[in-house]
């Protein structure tokens, strides 16, 4: 409930090994042959119910469907995650961050300092991206000065399920806390729903797209979108509109949170390490003689690019929390240890990638350790990094949807912003900049960076 829980975690895991027991029934493991057990093997093992936030219109989202449900849900929504509608969706994304730095353009020419909040403009951007995509229409918040507190709401959120989640072993107080928050909440969230919801209405009634132009993640849906009453609703393929409104509102919730922390991140891990900085400058620079030949399919190849994401991804995962399951009743054998039935097992990501069993100098922030061996940057002393433990979006089934989707938005992004800007820290005093609190998410924090137009 303090926000502490995987700095603990890291701790137990130093003293005590890979197998941790952090409650009654509950082991946190970090080794890396434990991803395919615990994730991949079969029977599947269940996501441990408790450590989801029960969908407020009683339809689960695709994080909260289990068994033929997750299924059906995962084989509907995935279209809108393939390759080709990925490339559809490029000039989306690109619009985004090119709409990103205008901004950015504009704050400079109108304020009489040249330091900004990039927090606050990495999450209008990912909140116009994700909304866009989730609703036909995006919030706005990039292109009009008509600011609005969507993000500091949605990672309310987060503390919320936080707390709601270390209450669930005091039981019944999650269910008080439920009922109180859900009752001072009501007249807010009916407002939500009601704003969303209409907008996912009106992108159902626009019907099928026979020019194949409009990219969004509900167009794919059409036609397959059930009445909730309707004897359909368990067919393979469908989804309820319940079902739809869930997962669109909880999609948005966390894709919004998540990018803007992982790009506020990194960008301060860049800043406090300039001659990575530089690394980074002069790979954009040396590919791209304009702005607009930075998109996202020539942003794919950039290695060093690459490198700093998975860098600072690794070293400060946006989600610090652990993935749990449920063991069967006959259970399991993880990573060569066996594990007795209904025991709840989990990797942590933050303890598994900051490890030193797996990491050389695991603590710092070397994005060199991702390059190739062939790349003249890469340092022979990362040989021995196991890269196997590194799981970022995890792995199976229930990985994450949506991680090329992400990493195409970041990668343009960082490069357009660091293409068009020379950036830096304001004098000292951000030293403490990574001592934050995570509720599900790192709590959100201004990041006040220092612009120079970059003239080529
Ligand atoms: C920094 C960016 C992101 C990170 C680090 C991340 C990480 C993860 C992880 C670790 C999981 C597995 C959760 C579990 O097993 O309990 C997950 C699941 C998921 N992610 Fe992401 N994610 C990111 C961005 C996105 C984006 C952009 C989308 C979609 C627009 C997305 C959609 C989902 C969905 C729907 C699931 C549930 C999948 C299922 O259960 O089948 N994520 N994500």
């Amino acid at each position: 409930m303090r926000g502490t829980l995987w700095r603990r975690l890291d701790m137990l895991h130093q003293k005590h090994g890979t197998i941790v027991r952090i409650a009654p029934n509950e082991l946190s493991i970090s080794s890396p042959g434990a991803w395919a057990d615990i994730y991949t093997s079969r029977p599947l093992l269940i996501k441990e119910p408790s450590s989801q936030t029960p969908p407020l219109n009683g339809a689960h989202s695709l994080f909260t469907a289990v068994g033929e449900h997750h299924q059906r849900l995962r084989g509907v929504l995935a279209q809108g995650f393939s390759d080709k509608t990925l490339r559809q969706q490029a000039p989306l994304i690109e619009h985004y961050a090119t709409e990103l730095i205008a901004r950015l353009r504009r704050e400079l020419e109108d304020a009489d300092t040249p330091v900004l909040d990039l927090q606050r403009f990495f999450g209008y951007a990912a909140l116009d991206t994700i909304t866009h995509l989730s609703y036909g229409e995006s919030l706005d918040g990039l292109s009009s000065r008509n600011e609005h507190d969507w993000m500091t709401r949605f990672f309310m959120h987060g503390r919320f399920s936080t707390i709601r989640m270390c209450l669930c072993w005091l039981s019944p107080l999650d269910t008080i806390l439920d009922t109180v928050v859900l009752s001072m909440t009501r007249k807010q969230r009916a407002q939500n729903w009601a704003f969303f919801s209409s907008k996912i209405e009106r992108q159902l009634a626009k019907g099928e797209d026979p020019t194949g132009q409009r990219c969004d993640l509900i167009t794919p849906l059409i036609g397959k979108v059930v009445d909730d009453r309707s004897t359909e609703v368990r067919k393979p393929g469908s989804i309820t509109k319940k079902e739809l409104f869930s997962h669109s509102l909880a999609s948005v919730v966390a894709n919004s949170q998540l990018t803007t922390v992982a790009l506020t991140t990194c960008t301060y891990l860049l800043l406090s390490h300039p001659r990575t900085l530089q690394r980074l400058v002069a790979e954009l620079r040396n590919t791209f003689n304009s702005d607009k030949d930075i998109t996202v399919q020539s942003t794919q190849s950039m290695p060093y690019l690459g490198a700093v994401l998975d860098e600072s991804m690794r070293l400060r995962h946006p989600t610090p929390i652990t993935l749990p399951r449920v063991v069967p009743p006959q259970g399991r054998v993880v990573d060569g240890t066996f594990i007795p039935g209904n025991t709840i097992v989990g990797i942590n990501l933050h303890v598994i990638q900051t490890s030193p069993l797996y990491w050389v100098d695991p603590h710092s922030f070397y994005p060199e350790r991702f390059l190739p061996p062939t790349d003249a940057r890469y340092d022979a002393r990362f040989d021995k990094d196991v890269k196997r433990a590194f799981m970022p979006f995890s792995t199976g089934p229930r990985n994450c949807i949506g991680s090329r989707l992400y990493l195409a938005e970041a990668r343009i992004t960082l490069a357009k912003l660091f293409w068009n800007f020379d950036i830096s820290l304001p004098g000292q005093q951000q030293k403490d900049w990574l001592d934050q609190r995570a509720f599900l998410v790192w709590e959100p924090k201004s990041l006040h960076v220092s612009f120079v137009v970059h003239e080529k």
